[in-house]
């Protein structure tokens, strides 16, 4: 038996399965992240979630993101904001449903957060191994009290029913191959490089390179003996030693490179983004859309989730987040998380209980199509929060909703969908894509240059918006005067 489309077991049927190599890896096979690596990119991604303007970083206290996880299934993305340690915003968001959640931090939490979370039951702490929340990358005078709080936690934690424990698994074979490879050629990417004028740039190496720089710096620990004193100071003396140190280190390394590459296939270049294609309305509805940073965040929330596909193929990720009314004591803002999803075969059945085929197979009997429940569709299954009609929801989803899945969408009363176009309009033999270009009721959001004239419609910004709260500061998006490409941070 297996769980859901929204968090199945890797190990059951994971990577190593035979393909018909559309995906143009080395071996043919298509690999797959496992859980728990997907849980881990997911929190060190939301410990990147663009900050509201007004979040300082306090200097010792290190931001962190957080995945809450019940049964497999997501049902909380957080960040620390300003006042709140992640810890702590899990604690006011889910209380005593913490029970027997897992919970994975993209740095060790502290002992305030820790006692509390414990205390709910918890069943599970999986944190990051860099620096903690309570740096101990810090100037003398905070280092004794970092240390206190350090033991702090290894006491609560050798007293503790839960289990807390570093998770990285090792990545699968080929795995930041293929991720490389099909976050070069998603269509995100390629709309831009038909659009550039010299062929032989190529943008998202560079771009790659950047998020590389960026991410290696904040994860990561770039002297080897001082993440060895930081893991001794956190009681994992036991993987100082080596091959353990360097293996955990390689696999640091790798869910590095791999989260720089999905991040890079939904870049911020130039006046590119998710805008409403009916320019008419392209004001008013750019009142209403997400800053255009926060919206490339989840899409690429939804492409990490797409690395879970079950279709040999073709790989769809999907999360659903709504706006409340005011901002919460969330990192995000006034975002809140609803459900995630990614396209797999229904919860429960074996690998050979149904047909993988495409329509390139003649006999439509061993079709796919049939039987594959749509990233869309397990997102709003699984989802952990009531979609209220009186708050902005929004789904992104990385490739267009299908005609099974458009009225859903409009049913569940999801206000906004921000998705790729490419197989807008198009009637395969067993899906098609018709409804999405003409549903109505419903604002839609493509990757495409801004279609207001670049410039004028910056100037002329009356207000903007920032994590979903209205605010009077404009928002900095990039000056695009340059040729060369300018890449901003995530
Ligand atoms: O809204 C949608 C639409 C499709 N899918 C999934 C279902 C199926 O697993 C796959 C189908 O993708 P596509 O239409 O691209 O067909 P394909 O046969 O995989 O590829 P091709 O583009 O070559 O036809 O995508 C979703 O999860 N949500």
């Amino acid at each position: 038996m297996r769980e859901a489309g929204q968090m199945q077991n890797l190990e059951s049927a994971g990577a190593g399965r035979s393909v018909s190599t559309q995906t143009g890896s080395m071996t043919g096979e298509i690999p797959r992240l496992s859980k728990v690596n997907l849980f881990t990119l997911l929190s060190l991604w939301m410990e990147l979630f663009p900050a509201v303007k007004t979040q300082r970083q306090k200097s010792q206290v290190k931001r962190t993101g957080l995945v809450v996880v019940k049964n497999m299934k997501i049902v909380g993305l957080h960040c620390s904001s300003e006042d709140l340690h992640a810890g702590k915003i899990a604690l006011i968001k889910h209380g005593s449903k913490l029970k027997n959640c897992d919970l994975y931090f993209s740095r060790k939490p502290c002992s305030a957060c820790l006692k509390m979370i414990v205390n709910a039951g918890v069943n599970r702490i999986s944190y990051w191994p860099a620096d903690p929340e309570i740096s101990l990358l810090t100037e003398a005078s905070g280092f004794e009290d970092a240390k206190l709080d350090a033991k702090a936690v290894e006491r609560l934690k050798s007293n503790s029913r839960a289990h807390v424990c570093v998770l990285l698994q090792p990545l699968v074979c080929y795995m930041v191959q293929f991720v490389e490879e099909t976050s070069y050629k998603c269509d995100f990417i390629q709309k831009i490089s038909k659009t550039l004028p010299d062929t032989n740039f190529d943008f998202y190496s560079e771009c790659k390179q950047e998020r590389i720089k960026e991410y290696e710096m904040i994860f990561l620990v770039s002297n080897e003996e001082m993440h060895k004193q930081i893991l001794m100071t956190i009681g994992l003396e036991n993987l100082c030693e080596n091959p353990y140190f360097s293996n955990l280190r390689q696999n640091m390394k790798d869910l590095v490179l791999l989260l720089a590459a999905v991040a890079s296939s939904v870049p911020n270049f130039k006046h590119y983004g998710f805008y409403c294609g009916n320019t008419e309305h392209s004001n008013e509805i750019h009142n209403q859309s997400l800053p255009q940073e926060i919206a490339r965040h989840c899409m690429i929330q939804a492409r990490l989730l797409a690395y879970r596909t079950e279709d040999h193929k073709t790989g769809v990720g999907a999360v659903i987040w709504a706006e409340g009314k005011s901002r919460s004591c969330d990192g995000t803002g006034a975002m809140y998380f609803i459900g995630c999803g990614y396209n797999a075969f229904p919860v429960g059945s074996e690998y050979a209980d149904f047909p993988h085929m495409d329509d390139k197979q003649k006999d439509r009997e061993i079709r796919k199509f049939r039987y594959i429940v749509h990233a869309e569709q397990n997102a709003l299954t699984f989802r952990c929060q009531e979609i209220k009609p009186e708050e902005r929801s929004m789904i992104f989803v990385t490739k267009c909703p299908c005609d099974e899945c458009v009225p859903l969408i409009k049913g569940a009363g999801i206000k906004q969908i921000y998705a790729g176009d490419v197989d807008v309009g198009k009637k395969k033999a067993d899906i098609s894509y018709m409804r999405f270009g003409e549903v109505e009721g419903v604002s839609k959001f493509t990757w495409q240059l801004n279609p207001s004239r670049p410039g004028v419609l910056e100037q002329n910004e009356p207000e903007s918006r920032e994590n979903g709260v209205l605010g009077s500061v404009a928002l900095d998006e990039e000056p695009h005067q340059n040729k060369k490409l300018r890449l901003a941070n995530h």
